[in-house]
C-alpha cells in the first residue's frame, strides 16, 4: 500500500461521531460514536439487526445519515467527511471500499475481469469518458496495462493467480469470498470494510481468512473494519472491537475485554440465566481456535 505508512499505527483513521440513522420510526443507528485506528483491525459485532450493515451503508455513501459525522483522516487528502460524499466518491476519492454480506461478483466474467472491472474509475478517466478508450489511445492503453498488472499483483498476493481465467461464478464459495476481497484491494483502499467475510466458510477457510486479514493489516498496513458473526475470526484477528446492540454502542475494547463484558454477554444471551449461559458461549466460541 502506497498510501499507508507504519507510523500511522496509533492515529485515528476514521472517527464516527454521534451517528444516527432512522428509517421512518425505526432508529437503526442511535447516537453511535466510534474511532477506527489506522493500521489495525477493528471488529464490529452485535446481535442480528443491531445496525452493523447500516453503519457500513452510512460509511460508504449508500445511506445518508440522519445526523452525525464520519471523519476520515486520509493519508494524502487530509480530513474528508464521508457523510457528505456520494458513494462513487467514497470509493474513488476517499478509498474507503467495502465487500457485501452476499457475494456480488460478476459470475460469468473471469476472475481477472472481475478485478479489472473494479478499476473502472481509473479506466473511465483514462478513456476521457469514451473517446480515448474508443480509439485505444496511448494513455488509455497504459491505464489498461496498469489495471491488469494491479489485478495480477493482488491475485498473486491472495494466491489466486492460477484461477485468473476461470469464470468467477463456477468457483467454490470460499474462493469467491477471497476474490471479492482481492477485487476491493484493487482500489488501493485506505480503509477496507468487510461485511461478514467468513459467512458460509468452513473452519479451514475461516482460518485462511484470519491469516489473510492479518497479512493485509500487519504486512501491508491496510486498516480493516470487520463486521463478523464468526467469533473464531473476529476474536482472533481484531485489535479492537466495538459492540453494537439496537443501534447503540454497548462496549468497546480488546477482544478479551469485550468477551468478558457483562453488557455484551447480556446482549447476546438475553436476560434469562439459561439464555445467558448460551450467549456467553456465542461470544467466546472459537475465540481460542
Ligand atoms: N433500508 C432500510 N429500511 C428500513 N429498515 C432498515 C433498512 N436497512 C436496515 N433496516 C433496519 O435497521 C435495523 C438494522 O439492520 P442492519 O442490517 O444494519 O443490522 P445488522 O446488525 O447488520 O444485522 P445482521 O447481523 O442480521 O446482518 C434492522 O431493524 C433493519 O430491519
Amino acid at each position: 500500500m502506497d498510501t499507508n505508512s507504519p507510523d500511522t499505527a496509533t492515529a485515528t483513521l476514521l472517527s464516527v461521531q454521534n451517528l444516527t440513522m432512522r428509517f421512518g420510526g425505526l432508529t437503526a443507528i442511535d447516537d453511535l460514536s466510534l474511532d477506527v485506528p489506522a493500521g489495525s483491525i477493528t471488529g464490529i459485532i452485535g446481535p442480528n439487526g443491531a445496525g452493523k450493515t447500516t453503519l457500513f451503508n452510512c460509511l460508504t455513501g449508500f445511506y445518508k445519515p440522519t445526523t452525525g459525522s464520519l471523519r476520515l483522516d486520509h493519508p494524502t487528502h487530509g480530513e474528508m467527511r464521508l457523510e457528505a460524499l456520494p458513494s462513487h466518491r467514497v470509493a474513488r476519492d476517499a478509498q474507503v471500499v467495502r465487500t457485501f454480506q452476499n457475494i456480488r461478483l460478476f459470475p460469468k466474467m473471469t476472475v481477472l475481469e472481475n478485478l479489472i472491472v473494479a478499476q473502472h474509475n481509473v479506466l473511465q478517466r483514462a478513456s476521457r469518458f469514451s473517446i480515448a478508450g474508443l480509439f485505444s489511445l496511448p494513455g488509455y492503453r497504459q491505464a489498461e496495462k496498469e489495471a491488469i498488472e494491479r489485478a495480477a499483483t493482488w491475485l498473486q498476493r491472495l494466491r489466486l493467480e492460477h484461477l485468473a481465467d476461470h469464470a468467477a461464478g463456477e468457483l467454490p464459495y470460499g474462493i469467491q469470498r477471497r476474490i471479492e476481497i482481492a477485487r476491493a484491494l484493487c482500489v488501493d483502499p485506505v480503509l477496507l470494510c468487510l461485511d461478514e467475510p467468513a459467512a458460509g466458510l468452513n473452519p479451514r477457510e475461516s482460518a485462511e481468512l484470519n491469516a489473510l486479514l492479518l497479512y493485509l493489516c500487519r504486512e501491508l498496513g491496510i486498516a480493516i473494519l470487520l463486521i463478523e458473526h464468526d467469533m473464531s475470526v473476529v476474536m482472533n484477528v481484531s485489535d479492537h472491537i466495538g459492540v453494537i446492540s439496537y443501534g447503540r454502542k454497548i462496549a468497546e475494547g480488546t477482544p478479551e475485554q469485550v468477551k468478558n463484558d457483562p453488557q455484551v454477554i447480556k446482549a447476546y444471551l438475553g436476560e434469562d440465566d439459561e439464555d445467558a449461559e448460551n450467549s456467553g458461549n456465542a461470544v467466546t466460541e472459537g475465540a481460542a481456535a
